[in-house]
């Protein structure tokens, strides 16, 4: 079995692990990125097979939306007329107090208004995500409108930060779900995430940014030697018994 195959079967154990805890008549938030894909296939499946029901959701990008009315899940509609009651979603990189980069996917605005509506926050990732210090291995998204976005560009470096537009596969500037650029931020190892995301809220343009603090309630961690389940404030791994 390659690499991919490996990391791929360990991030679906941690969206099938996370998905146990959706149950019926919930209102459920469905992360961007290729493994809350995992989580909204097997919520599907599920409502296919009966054993959840009346469960309605809520997609943290326009093409999770796509994929969730293909596979036949209710969706509320894009003004959230209610409050979320558990939201699946992936991440880039996860610190000891459960602390996240998010953001890899583009999706970083909507998965945040969603993870902030939501009564629980479930991320789902395989080990390789964990990290000793937010920005060791990851660069932070920063989201920006593109009227004046070099503006942004050289803020960002006063900051710290070797900024990059990020492109898609064919060289063109990326655009998110909302038209806005994104500019990938490499601090290195960030000693004060929170001076730095207060830093990046108070500047114009600046429309999100993918540091997620204090946000995630719980962890889904899948590794070779099992499933780890951590929760915000409760001393790091819970294990399977953790399962409703
Ligand atoms: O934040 C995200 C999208 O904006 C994703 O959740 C994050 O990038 C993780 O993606 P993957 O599960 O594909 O590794």
């Amino acid at each position: 079995m390659g690499d991919e195959t490996a990391t791929s079967m360990l991030k679906r154990q941690a969206a099938e692990h996370a998905v146990a805890f959706v149950q019926s008549g919930m209102t459920v938030g469905l992360g961007t990125g290729s493994t809350a894909i995992f989580a909204t296939r097997h919520i599907a499946a599920l409502l296919q097979e009966g054993a959840l029901r009346e469960v309605v959701a809520f997609a943290t990008s326009v093409a999770v939306r796509r994929e969730a009315e293909s596979l036949g899940i209710p969706l509320l509609a894009d003004d959230m007329p209610r409050a979320i009651d558990l939201t699946i979603d992936g991440a880039d990189e996860i610190d000891p107090r459960l602390d996240l980069i998010k953001g890899g996917g583009g999706a970083l605005l909507r998965e945040k208004i969603v993870a902030e509506a939501s009564r629980r926050v479930i991320i789902v990732a395989d080990d390789g995500k964990l990290s000793p210090c937010l920005g060791t291995r990851w660069p932070v998204p920063v989201e920006v409108l593109p009227y004046g976005w070099q503006s942004q560009a050289r803020y960002l470096a006063t900051l710290g930060a070797e900024v990059a537009l990020r492109r898609d596969a064919a060289g063109a500037e990326l655009r998110t779900d909302q038209g806005n650029l994104i500019l990938d931020c490499r601090f290195g190892p960030i000693a004060d995430a929170a001076d730095l995301a207060r830093s990046l809220a108070a500047r114009a343009g600046i429309m999100e940014h993918g540091l997620f603090l204090g946000i995630a309630h719980d962890v889904v961690i899948a590794g070779c030697d099992g499933i780890r389940h951590l929760r915000r404030g409760g001393g790091g791994a819970a294990g399977l018994e953790g399962r409703p």
